[in-house]
This record gives structure tokens, C-alpha cells and sequence, in this order.
């Protein structure tokens, strides 16, 4: 990365912020926010905030600055470009317009792995962004300090509406990235996963110059210490499933592959509390009653400020935003070494593909580049249910580079790693969405530790005649119907042609980056998508 310069921000960041150091962050944000108003205490000292209308992110609401080093990289087709100069009157007036505030500063780093650290900056008139921010990225002092001297800047002006007509905004609503200089602009949203999202996006325009794979997967190790990678779009649980007593957590959200191995990019977790319950996800649960937690938009009971996570009331995106410190188990560092095994969450919304299906390498950088899977409701404004997309390399409105690019550099260490690869349905079955069920919890977790714990090794294997991939016939604990969708829907020629019309809507979206090599790991239809 390079070296961030931009005077007029610097000199705010130096004169105006308040600053606090790693131990005093949680008390004195917390304090500030509850004086601003607008936010409350939990009955266990998790910090309440909600945040109105801004309850979700938009991909239609970010912007690249189309510049030297931008021009001809960037391949993002869901984003719109915004001149270099309609970007500086945007931080010009997002500045301007925080000149009365009492200005919150964080300097954090991200990248667990000092060789490949950088330090961001964020500056907020909101106390508790600030302390989000702190919980998700690594506070420094908290691991040693990489001896990169780049530099991200995040201005986060959550009330400045943008002019469309002067910023080269679409609405009221930006998040405009400056990757040459690495400055960003949140302004008119309140969501506060724009903040981690931007650190993410601008990593991942950076990291393969350096030779770093950047993933939107969660990471964990087993009793050995091997690595196992969760790739998914937002809901389809990577927070969840590599949250595992026996399985010490590397991250949450957002890693590097490097040669040597994985690293977390982040210091915390987003989780999703919809229906958390303390049962299904004790971790997590337990995670969400710790002071200096950030729970965002989860409703409280009015009395007794207890939260009730089934109440969606304000969005079902409801999030608990915690250091990884306060989990039970960690790994040291946040490091992993190359993994061995590689999932890939897909809430199927169409509920067609199997629970568990074994890829082949090739299968595995198909399913990579396509990136299907439901958007569920919620994270994204607007979607209000599960709804069926091609997401590239798992996080497309995250990935500023062509798909080709993270796939190349995927194929290449699948195959000088070995790691297996698994395709695992998070989504529907027994019927689509609105006819069949999500499949239960505790069946996914069986299903996943008996791929990560070698059970399925040798295990016998039926090939889908449709899609490819090898489905275990039998796994201890589950319904064997359960490993075959088709036997779960009531009528199986429904269940053919939707079968017949996702494999189709995998051709077509494979077009466009695909090369014949690649689409051969694909399904196989008697007629070809035209
Ligand atoms: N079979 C399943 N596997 C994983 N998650 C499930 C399943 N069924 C329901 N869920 C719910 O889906 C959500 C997954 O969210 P999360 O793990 O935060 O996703 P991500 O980290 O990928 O954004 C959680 O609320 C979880 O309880
Ligand atoms: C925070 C988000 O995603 P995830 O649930 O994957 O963290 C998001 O897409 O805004």
C-alpha cells in the first residue's frame, strides 16, 4: 500500500480528535456514547445502539475513485466510478461538515501477520463507531506492530448527505474508496459494517500485488493445529459454524493466504443475534452480555433492557460486534498455518443442492468464481428474503479486481496445498424458499465435523449426475434422505426442472469469466445455457 497524504484530513486527525488509548477504549467510548444519547446499557453491560433507517448496507451506494492506479484494475462491476475531483469536494465537505463535533479518532492495524499489517485511522463524531471499530480491528499493543508504515484513513460522517449532483453520488448515501491513496468516505449511513467493509475492500485491491490471497471466509484450527477455511456471502454462516469450543477461532470475517500460511485481517467479530439463542450458539451468546460489546439495532426489553433477539422489528439485521478476545477459544496470534481444508457456505434458496458435496480442485475454483448463493434477508437493504445470486469469490461488492485474479491465486494454492474442498448448503430443503425449510443447525455442524474430522475420507460417494460433485451417501447421524435433496421434495419433478434451472443460471453467469477449461467443472446440461 502506499503512504496516505492528504493535509487537510491529517491535520484534523491531529488536532481536533480525541484520542484513547488500547485499555481505556471501552469505558471511555462507552461513556460518551451513552452521554450523546441513543444508546443504552444491556442488562449485562453490552453497549445498545440502533440506528434507524441505516439499518443495511447498499452495493449501489459506493463509489471508486477512477484515477491512474485505479483505471484499469478494477473490474467491480456493481460499483459506479466517481471522478478524482468529485471525490476531493466529498471529503472536503464531509470534513467541513464535522468541523463543530467533538471528532472520535482510532488508530488501529489490520493484518494479524506483520509482514503483511497496515494501519488505519478512523475518525467519527460517533463514539460508538468508534468503539465498534476498536472491537473489530486489532488495537495496537495487542500484537506487535508490523513495521509497514501504510496507512488507511476512513471519515466516517454518518449524518453529511452527499449531493448527487456535486459528489457523483447515486443518493444521499456514499462510501467512496480512494484506493491510491487509501482514503475512504462513509457519509449518510449510520450501518456500521460499511466501516469494516471499506478496510476489507481496500485490502483486498492491494493484497495479491503482494502475493496475499484475500478471502471473505472464517478460519479455525483443529486439535492438530490444521487450518480449515468457511467461505460465504453475508448469512450463510461463517460466524456461526467456525464458532467451535474445539476448534480455536483465526477469524470471523476476512483473512490472507499468504505463502506461508492464513492470518486474520481483523482483531473482532459481526455477528448475526437473529434468533441467537444460548443454546444453539453459546459462544456467541455469551459474547453479546460482555461490556464494551456493541449490539446494533437488537431490540431491548423496556424495563429490564434485556435483549430479545427475536424481535426484528427495526431490521433482521440485527449484530453483536465483539472483540475475538472475549471468546473461549482463540488461536494464538490469530494465525493459521496453510489450510487443509477449504468450505464453501451457500445458503441454496432454490433447494437443490445437497448438504455436503466433496469438490474436485476444479470444482472447487468454479464454485469459487460463481459465488452462488442466496442473499438473506437483512444485511442488505431491500432484500427482505432469501434471494438467489452469483456473489464471485464469495463477497463480490467486496472484490475491486477481476474474479480471475482471487481464482488463479485459489487454483494455484489448492493445488500446492492439497486441501480438500466442500460445498455446504446452509440454505433450503424439502422445496425452495417459502416451501421447504432451512436445514437445521445441528445437521450442518454434524455434517461439517464429519468433513473436517477425516470421517468422509474413503466414505462411499454418489457422483450428482447433474452437478459433479461427489455427495456422501451415508453420514453418521443424519437422515440418509437428508443427503439427497431430490427425496426431500414432495414432488421429485419439481424438484428436476428447478434442479434444470439452477444448473442453467450457473451457465449463464459462468460466461462471463469463465474459460472452457473452467466451465467443465461446472454442471452439465444435455442443452448448454445460450
Ligand atoms: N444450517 C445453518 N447453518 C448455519 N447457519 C444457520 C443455519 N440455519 C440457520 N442459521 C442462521 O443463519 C445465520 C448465519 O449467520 P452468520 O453465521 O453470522 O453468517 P455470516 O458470518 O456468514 O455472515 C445465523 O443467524 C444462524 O443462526
Ligand atoms: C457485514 C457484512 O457481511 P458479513 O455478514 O459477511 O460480515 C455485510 O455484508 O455488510
Amino acid at each position: 500500500m502506499r503512504d496516505f497524504s492528504h493535509p487537510t484530513l491529517r491535520a484534523a486527525i491531529e488536532t481536533r480528535a480525541t484520542y484513547c488509548s488500547a485499555n481505556e477504549v471501552a469505558p471511555a467510548l462507552v461513556a460518551k456514547a451513552l452521554s450523546a444519547g441513543g444508546a443504552t446499557l444491556t442488562a449485562d453491560g453490552a453497549l445498545s445502539v440502533t440506528t434507524g433507517a441505516f439499518t443495511g448496507r447498499s452495493p449501489k451506494d459506493k463509489f471508486i475513485v477512477r484515477d491512474a492506479l485505479t483505471k484499469d484494475k478494477v473490474w467491480w462491476d456493481n460499483t459506479a466510478a466517481m471522478s478524482p475531483n468529485q471525490f476531493e469536494l466529498l471529503l472536503a465537505d464531509a470534513s467541513a461538515s464535522l468541523a463543530d463535533k467533538d471528532l472520535f479518532r482510532q488508530d488501529l492495524l489490520a493484518g494479524a501477520d506483520p509482514r503483511h499489517q497496515f494501519a488505519v485511522t478512523v475518525l467519527t463524531p460517533s463514539a460508538w463507531h468508534a468503539l465498534f471499530i476498536a472491537n473489530l480491528l486489532i488495537r495496537p499493543g495487542d500484537i506487535e506492530r508490523g513495521t509497514s508504515p501504510a496507512e488507511v484513513t476512513i471519515l466516517h460522517a454518518p449524518h453529511f448527505k452527499a449531493d448527487p449532483a456535486r459528489h457523483g453520488s447515486r443518493t444521499e448515501t456514499v462510501i467512496a474508496l480512494d484506493m491510491s491513496r487509501n482514503i475512504v468516505v462513509i457519509a449518510g449511513t449510520l450501518y456500521a459494517g460499511e466501516i469494516k467493509k471499506s478496510v476489507f475492500s481496500l485490502f483486498n485491491f492491494h493484497a495479491p500485488l503482494n502475493d496475499v490471497l484475500p478471502m471473505h471466509c472464517s478460519a479455525n484450527l483443529n486439535e492438530k493445529g490444521e487450518t480449515a477455511l468457511f467461505f460465504g456471502l453475508s448469512g450463510t454462516g461463517k460466524t456461526t459454524l467456525s464458532n467451535d469450543p474445539a476448534r480455536p477461532l483465526i477469524g470471523d470475517d476476512e483473512h490472507g493466504w499468504s505463502t506461508d500460511g492464513v492470518f486474520n485481517l481483523e482483531g473482532g467479530c459481526y455477528a448475526k443475534t437473529v434468533k441467537l439463542s444460548a443454546n444453539a450458539e453459546p459462544e456467541i451468546f455469551a459474547a453479546t452480555r460482555k461490556f464494551g460489546t456493541v449490539l446494533e439495532n437488537v431490540v431491548l426489553d423496556p424495563t429490564t433492557h434485556v435483549p430479545d433477539f427475536n424481535d426484528t422489528s427495526l431490521t433482521e439485521n440485527t449484530r453483536a460486534a465483539y472483540s475475538i478476545e472475549v471468546l473461549p477459544s482463540i488461536a494464538k496470534g490469530s494465525i493459521g498455518g496453510v489450510p487443509n481444508t477449504v468450505v464453501f457456505l451457500t445458503a441454496d434458496a432454490f433447494g437443490v443442492l445437497p448438504p455436503i458435496a466433496r469438490l474436485t480442485p476444479e470444482q472447487a475454483v468454479y464454485h469459487f468464481l460463481s459465488g452462488y448463493t442466496a442473499k438473506v434477508a437483512g444485511t442488505e437493504r431491500g432484500v427482505t428474503e432469501p434471494q438467489a445470486t452469483f456473489s464471485a469469490c464469495f463477497g463480490a461488492p467486496f472484490m475491486p479486481l477481476h474474479p480471475g485474479v482471487y481464482g488463479e491465486m485459489l487454483a494455484e494454492r489448492l493445488r500446492s496445498s492439497g486441501a480438500g474442498a466442500w460445498l455446504i448448503n446452509t440454505g433450503w430443503t424439502g422445496g425452495g424458499y417459502g416451501v421447504g425449510r432451512r436445514i437445521d443447525l445441528a445437521s450442518t455442524r454434524r455434517l461439517l465435523n464429519a468433513a473436517l474430522n477425516g470421517e468422509l475420507d474413503g466414505a462411499e460417494m454418489r457422483e450428482d449426475e447433474l452437478f459433479g460433485f461427489a455427495v456422501p451417501k451415508a453420514v453418521k447421524g443424519i437422515a440418509p434422505k437428508l443427503l439427497n435433496p431430490r427425496q426431500t421434495w414432495a414432488d421429485t419433478s419439481a424438484y428436476d426442472q428447478q434442479a434444470e434451472h439452477l444448473a442453467g443460471l450457473f451457465q449463464q453467469n459462468f460466461v462471463k469469466f469463465g474459460t472452457d477449461a473452467d466451465a467443465a467443472a461446472g454442471p452439465k446440461l444435455a442443452h448448454a445455457a445460450e
